[in-house]
């Protein structure tokens, strides 16, 4: 049981002037799920490996349970880490795989079978125990890179984009076996991702990284309803942005003036809301008229371009409310107050 912190962790690599990680702290607290979240580039695995011991940070610390780490061998500090690409022993079978770390640490041979056994149940793949890595599909042999790192029963598990080579289904099923087995072992766990939807599926808290910076760290809905700037609102599919003034209880923009939620900030901002919470239909409170400029048939919803004047909002609606809206004609539209959020 592991309380991770990460305390202003720098890398900035030999030849680079820019930190491809730039004072990043978070505190992770024991038993937790915490994604680190961001596109490709943005210094997450870079954050991993510095936890890891495969990378020695510029400056910062990582500690666990207070203690700083940095200076332990990596096989000293109780961390193991998968990666996507699951790096099996190819020559080994399944078993000797998964028991590979107790091998090491000179555990009685009796105890590994029966461990071994155990992990194979676990991660559902009971009679498989014998076979070569060459002779399971990718999502099993994410599954015994999973069992491996969990049977040493580390004190952090590393998830270094696990799912990013498995096809949609197997993903959505090795998502729901990481979540139940994170949370019956009780392991503080970091996964790596650039999903948005595989973070707000699994992490109990979500850090936002882009080029090298934490932009937010919280539960994931608040990155929906309360995103900390237009590029954290953006990476979550924010596409409403309308710059204007807040008077703290109605925002005037070329929207016209519409009422916000309580404790709205004051002064110049952006107001921004979600597509999904644009509504079709009149309203007395905040009620617009909208032309439709664009309608994309997604199957579950509809992708709406609407035009406000000349402000052009997006909106996202269920398919029966907007069958008879025609391209070119008006739909009337409604922005409830608790669905806006000024940016500053
Ligand atoms: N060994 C290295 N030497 C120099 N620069 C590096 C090195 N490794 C990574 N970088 C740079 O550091 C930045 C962060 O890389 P990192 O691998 O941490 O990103 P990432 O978020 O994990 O990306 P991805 O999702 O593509 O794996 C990138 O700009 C990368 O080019």
């Amino acid at each position: 049981m592991t309380h991770v912190s990460l305390k202003d962790l720098t890398k900035v690599y030999p030849g680079s002037k820019v930190p491809s990680l730039d004072r990043l702290s978070l505190e992770i607290p024991t038993g937790e799920l915490t994604a680190l979240l961001g596109p490709s580039g943005c210094g997450k695995t870079t954050t991993m490996k510095m936890i890891a011991g495969l990378l020695t940070p510029t400056s910062g610390d990582v500690t666990f349970d207070d203690r700083s780490i940095l200076r332990e061998k990596p096989e000293h500090r109780g961390v193991v880490m998968v990666f996507q690409n699951y790096l099996l022993f190819p020559y080994m079978s399944v078993a000797d795989n998964i028991g590979f770390g107790l091998k090491m640490r000179k555990v009685d041979k009796s105890e590994i079978d029966r461990r071994v056994g155990e992990m194979l149940d676990l991660v559902k793949l009971p009679d498989l125990g014998k076979r070569r890595p060459s002779e399971l599909s990718g999502g099993q042999q994410q599954r015994v890179a999973l069992a491996r790192a969990l049977i040493v029963q580390p004190k952090v598990l590393l998830l270094d984009e696990p799912l990013s080579n498995l096809d949609a289904h197997l993903r959505f099923e090795m998502r729901d076996l990481i979540r139940s087995l994170q949370q019956e072992m009780g392991i503080t766990t970091i996964f790596v991702t650039h999903d948005q939807e595989e973070a707000v599926v699994l992490a109990d808290k979500v850090a936002l990284i882009l080029d090298g910076r934490l932009c937010q760290y919280d539960h994931a809905d608040v990155f929906y309803k309360r995103p900390a700037n237009e590029a954290v609102a953006r990476f979550f599919g924010g596409q409403n942005f309308i710059p204007g003034q807040s008077s703290g209880t109605a925002f005037d923009s070329a929207l016209g003036q519409l009422a916000l939620p309580q404790n709205a900030i004051t002064g110049k901002g952006t107001l921004t809301f979600r597509p999904e919470n644009v509504k079709i239909g009149p309203s007395q409170t905040n009620g617009l008229t909208a032309i439709l400029e664009d309608r994309i048939y997604l199957g579950t919803q509809t992708r709406l371009r609407l035009r406000v004047g000349e402000t052009m909002v997006e909106a996202i609606a269920n398919p029966d409310e907007v069958g008879d809206f025609e391209v070119g004609g008006p739909v009337p539209i409604h922005l409830p107050p608790q669905a806006l959020w000024v940016l500053q």
